[in-house]
């Protein structure tokens, strides 16, 4: 009987299931979307059981379709949206809030009082990263000091916090296991990335108690059987990851130079950089990669938060169609996108502009302007973005980047990889799996379980992808990147007050 590994992505707007084979191959997949809940401007949660219920399913279901039983599963692999946080109780499982996603701008003004009181260089030094609301710490202080009750429970020990994969993990497991991975880690800012450890300092500074926190294992490593009787058996589950870098694994840049972009909900610019730390002098930031031989590597990052989210607001919101694909029809109905600029900075700005307080903004409208201009720009809005932080990660490395290795569903856009190409100036490199998410964390737990030796032979099986080569004139390409950055400019602080 043929085995399988079976990987799990739990992404920001919808959880997905695969079965890879011995040959990397897609054997079967199963997604389900779920709600995003927008309480408050700048606020986005997600009901935790809405995450679990959907992975769950789509989980199930991918073996059913496949007609795949539990015990030829050999592996289980996790790879999930990151930052996001969640605070159970431990006795009784049940969180204690919603999901606070990784979106989530509430804690902008306490980020602003922790940059005041001068603790930025503190926390980058430990943690790589920048003191920003994206990231997990201060979504748990505010839940602590908000919510009935959770600061008294959490210093008695009776709450755990987790990222979505410790979360997963804790059900698939009876709560027997709470975990996460190194990966997941680095994305809390109390993680010290430098010395391997939750960082006692930075706990005491968010008054987070240790006894919250998840034990943390390595990415690639067998840590415990499913234990829940939903028609997934025993499986093992041996491969853990935020779904970045996962998509890093995924796309083989094991070697440190090799880089790649994912373009999902958000953009993710992520260049493996090696075993020492070193940080960015261009705001990006540093952070854990997954490894297979238990000893740390880093990767720069550079995080947009609104990538593929843009489409989607356009056929949501603006209801100008109604599937994300046919955002490339209605572009391609114009020739250009007669100067107007779309700056989707609806969850602020993220790298290298680091903005909560960025509002959204279309210009250069005029009378003559119809959807497909709007849809153009948008859609130009994704590139322009990634653009920014690949300049970044070029001074920062003085790495010159031969190609870009694109994935995620807003990269089948032929569209978009074009115009990515023409502003970079260098090949866009499209793989035939567009899932390396999903494909990473199955390398991860199949490496743990010899399902496969080594990352060459996993190298071995991977189809040739497509390239999109620079077509745009050069100066043309410049001028419209200055314009965008003009529009970027204009964009900032427009909500650090509302009327
Ligand atoms: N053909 C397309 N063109 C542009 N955007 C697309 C296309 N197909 C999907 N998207 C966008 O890509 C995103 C989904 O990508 P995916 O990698 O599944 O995201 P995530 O893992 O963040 O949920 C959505 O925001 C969707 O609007
Ligand atoms: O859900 P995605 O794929 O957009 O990824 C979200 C990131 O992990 C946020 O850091």
């Amino acid at each position: 009987m043929a085995q399988y590994v079976l990987s799990l992505d739990q992404g920001t707007t919808s959880s997905r299931a695969m079965l890879f084979d011995h040959d990397g191959k897609i054997a079967g997949m199963a997604q389900h979307e779920f709600a995003q809940h927008f309480p408050k401007t700048g606020w986005v949660e997600h009901d935790p059981m809405d995450i679990l219920t959907t992975q769950l399913s789509a989980a199930v279901e991918v073996l059913a379709r496949a007609h795949v039983r539990p015990r030829d599963v050999v592996a289980l692999g996790i790879a999930n949206q990151r930052e996001t946080t969640i605070v159970w109780e431990r006795e009784s499982g049940k969180p204690v809030y919603n999901a606070i996603v990784w979106q989530d701008r509430r804690t902008a003004d306490f980020c602003a009082k922790l940059h005041d009181e001068g603790h930025e260089e503190t926390f980058r030094n430990k943690t790589g990263l920048l003191i920003d609301p994206y990231f997990s710490s201060t979504k748990i202080s505010w839940i602590l000091d908000n919510v009935d009750g959770a600061r008294a429970l959490a210093e008695q020990g009776k709450l755990a916090f987790g990222t979505v994969d410790s979360w997963l993990i804790w059900n698939l497991t009876s709560g027997k296991r709470h975990i996460t991975d190194r990966t997941n880690a680095s994305r809390t800012l109390l993680y010290n990335i430098v010395e391997d450890r939750w960082d006692a300092d930075l706990l005491k500074l968010l008054r987070v108690p240790e006894s919250m926190m998840p034990e943390v294992v390595w990415s690639s490593e067998k840590v415990g059987r499913v234990t829940t009787t939903l028609g997934l058996g025993d499986v093992e589950i041996a491969g853990i990851a935020g779904d970045q870098q996962s998509a890093l694994f995924g796309q083989l840049c094991v070697n440190p130079g090799d880089a790649k972009n994912t373009y999902g909900t958000g953009c993710f610019l992520l260049q493996n950089i090696g075993d020492t730390f070193t940080l960015s002098k261009e705001r990006l930031i540093t952070t854990l990669t997954c490894t297979t031989n238990k000893k740390l590597q880093y990767a720069l990052e550079g995080s947009v938060f609104v990538g593929g989210a843009v489409v989607q607001w356009l056929r949501d919101k603006m209801e100008f169609f109604e599937k994300s694909p046919d955002v490339e029809k209605i572009a391609a109905s114009v020739d250009s996108s007669n100067n107007v600029v779309l700056v989707p900075a609806f969850t602020g700005l993220g790298a290298p502009h680091w903005d909560p307080y960025a509002g959204g903004m279309i210009i250069g409208l005029q009378r003559s302007t119809e959807i497909g201009h709007i849809a153009r720009a948008a859609l130009e809005s994704i590139a322009f973005q990634v653009t920014d932080v690949l300049h970044a990660m070029q001074a920062d490395t003085s790495v010159g980047l031969t190609t870009m290795r694109a994935d995620g569903g807003a990269a089948a856009n032929d569209m978009l990889m074009q115009f990515q190409s023409d502003l970079l100036g260098i090949p866009v490199e499209r793989p035939a799996i567009l899932e390396t998410t999903a494909q990473g964390a199955a390398y991860l737990a199949g490496l743990a379980t010899g399902f496969w030796n080594d990352v060459e032979e996993i190298a071995k099986t991977r189809p040739e992808g497509q390239l999109f080569i620079p077509r745009m004139d050069p100066a043309i390409a410049r001028k419209r990147y200055l314009k965008w950055q003009d529009a970027v400019n204009r964009s900032k602080g427009w909500n650090k007050e509302t009327a």
